[in-house]
This record gives structure tokens, sequence and C-alpha cells, in this order.
């Protein structure tokens, strides 16, 4: 039976996991091409068995290609999708990780040739830690992966790539593109900004080198994913502005509902603010074991 051909641009810690989760599930039915800038990064692909060829030239590494993934960070997506549309043959399809969809989607179908589908995806499973060394073909499994038929170009492609990703073990749900994308800033945008916010306010500490060697598991908790990559982070934000930016206003809100109780003593407000935040993150975490 001939190999499906599955070309993955991107070796990082999403696209590697990609790579190495579809060979660990079924190794004979793909042929995988990884596409990266950086040898170091196409030959660590191959030593882990991500993929069964490594590629620089990104017209080279697409043209037998039937499935592409696009594992970039955001604004580098749609360049690319410019770059390789004339040397894609009839009935590709083009399925990205990007972790904000509404930017992507008001530009992708401009530039798609004909004949060439985009199917819309974002896995919610990840970690603070990049590149094909954190690559992990466990990374998706029981975790959500949000596919966006309303901005996906055909039916078809979208049930070929849902086959593809349930094989990594992800649970696939549907989401339309504006929820996502408000959804995703309140869960993850927002939190990534106020950890490294967490961290910038070290700055203020009289004692930085003390602070930090007293800093327990809480400010290692609440800071973790503030080690994530800043390209990425910077992306997802200039890309998805309007709903992080509303969402941070309410943040801020809060915060300064916070600042304002402290500041009159009103230990009644305070204990409500904790109280309610303990039984809700309680429930939630429970629901999700
Ligand atoms: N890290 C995470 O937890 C998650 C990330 N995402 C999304 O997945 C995408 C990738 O993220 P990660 O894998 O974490 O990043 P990463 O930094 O681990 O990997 C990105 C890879 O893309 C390569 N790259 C950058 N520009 C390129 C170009 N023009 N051509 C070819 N390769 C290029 C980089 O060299 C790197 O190897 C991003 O869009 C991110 O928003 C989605 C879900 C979770
Ligand atoms: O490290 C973590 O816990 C994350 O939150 C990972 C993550 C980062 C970006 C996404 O779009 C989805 C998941």
């Amino acid at each position: 039976m001939k190999k499906l051909n599955i070309t993955i641009i991107g070796m990082g810690l999403i696209g590697g996991s990609i790579g190495l989760a579809l060979k660990e599930a079924d190794p004979d039915r793909f042929f995988i091409t990884a596409v990266a800038t950086r040898t170091a990064t196409l030959e660590l692909a191959l030593e882990r068995k991500a993929a069964d060829r490594a590629i620089v030239d990104l017209t080279e590494g697409v043209v037998d290609a039937d499935i592409i993934f696009i594992c970039t960070p955001v604004l580098q997506i749609v360049p690319i999708v410019e770059k390789i549309a004339p040397f894609l043959k009839q009935g590709t399809i083009i399925t990205d990780v990007g972790s904000t969809k509404g930017y992507i989607a008001d530009r992708i179908n401009h530039i798609l040739p004909p004949g060439v589908f985009y199917v819309s995806g974002h896995p919610m499973a990840g970690l603070e830690q990049s590149g094909m060394q954190a690559a992990d073909s466990h990374l998706f499994i029981n975790k959500w992966y949000i596919l966006v038929p309303e901005v996906s170009t055909s039916t078809e492609a979208v049930s070929t790539v849902a086959e593809l990703i349930a094989l990594t073990g992800a649970k696939i749900t549907t989401m339309k593109v504006e929820d996502h994308d408000r959804c995703a800033a309140v869960i993850s945008h927002v939190p990534h900004v106020a950890a490294a916010a967490m961290v910038h306010l070290l700055d203020f500490s009289h004692d930085m080198e003390e602070s930090l060697k007293l800093a327990g598991g809480g400010f290692r908790d609440t800071t973790r994913i503030a080690s994530s990559n800043a390209d990425m982070w910077s992306d997802i934000c200039l890309t998805n502005p309007r709903a992080i930016t509303d969402s941070l206003q309410n943040l801020r809100a809060i915060l300064s509902q916070v600042i304002e109780d402290i500041e009159e003593g009103d230990r009644q407000a305070l204990h409500t603010f904790f109280s309610i935040a303990k039984k809700r993150r309680d429930a939630l975490i429970n629901a999700s074991l």
C-alpha cells in the first residue's frame, strides 16, 4: 500500500511530537518529511525517528506531500503558505497548530491555490519547553485537540486530519473561530502574560538573590509557564490582540478590587475572593482528573 506522505514544517516541540506520535502509532503507514531551518534540529528528528527524511529546502519538502503540518510560531505560518503554494500538488491538505486561529483564517483563504485544502487546528497540549529535544510521543494523549471547521475549506479534509490526530491519543473537539480565540485568551494566553508579569515583579524585590533563594512551590507553580518561548508568545499576543487585551483589562479590574479590599482592611471581601477561587479551581481540577 502506498504510504501517506506527511510533511512537518517546524520540527520543534509540537511538530516533533506529532512526528513521534504518528510514527509510534503506525510506523509503516506514513512517510514523514521534516523541514526545519537548523540542521541540528533535522539530525535530531532523524535520530529520534520522528521523520524518515529531513530537508532544509521548503519547496523540496512539500512537492510530494499529501498532508502538511505547519508547526512554526504563528506569524511564520501565512508567509510559509505563500511560499509553498505554487509547488503543491492537487488535493494536498495544509493544517496548522498555531495557538491563535482568527488571524490565520483571515489571511489563508486568499492565498490557497485551487485544489489545496486548509484545516485549522490547535492542540491544547504543550509544555514550557521548546525544540525537538523536548518533543514527546505521548504529549497529546488524553489532551484536547481543537479543530475549527468553520474556517477550514473542506469537510473531507477535516475528517482526514481528525483521523490522523486521533492516532496521537488526543481527544478531538470543534469550536467556532471567535469562541476559540476568546477561550484561549482566558485559559492560556493571559495566564502566560500573568506568569511572566509575576517574574518581572521580582524587579521590585529589595534583594532579588535572596527572594529567589526563598522562592518555594507557590512561585514555581504560578510561574512555570513564564519559561516558555518568547518568539512564540510574542506572536500569540500580536495575533489575538482584542481577546487578550479585553481579558487583561478584566484581570486589571480584579486586581484593582483586591488592592482596594486590602487597603480598606475588608477581611470579608478578601475571604470571599479567595474562597470562591478555591471552590472553582478545586471543582475544575476534580472534573478534569
Ligand atoms: N509550545 C506549546 O505548548 C504549544 C505550541 N503551540 C503552537 O505550536 C507552534 C509551534 O510551537 P512549539 O513547537 O512550541 O515551538 P518550537 O520553538 O519548539 O518549534 C518551532 C520550530 O519552528 C521552526 N521554525 C521557525 N520559523 C520557521 C520557518 N520559517 N521555517 C521552518 N521552520 C521554522 C523553529 O526553528 C523551531 O524548530 C506555535 O505556533 C505555537 O503557538 C500549540 C500548542 C501548544
Ligand atoms: O505549558 C503549558 O501548560 C501550556 O499551557 C502549553 C500550551 C501553550 C500554548 C498553547 O496554545 C497550548 C498549550
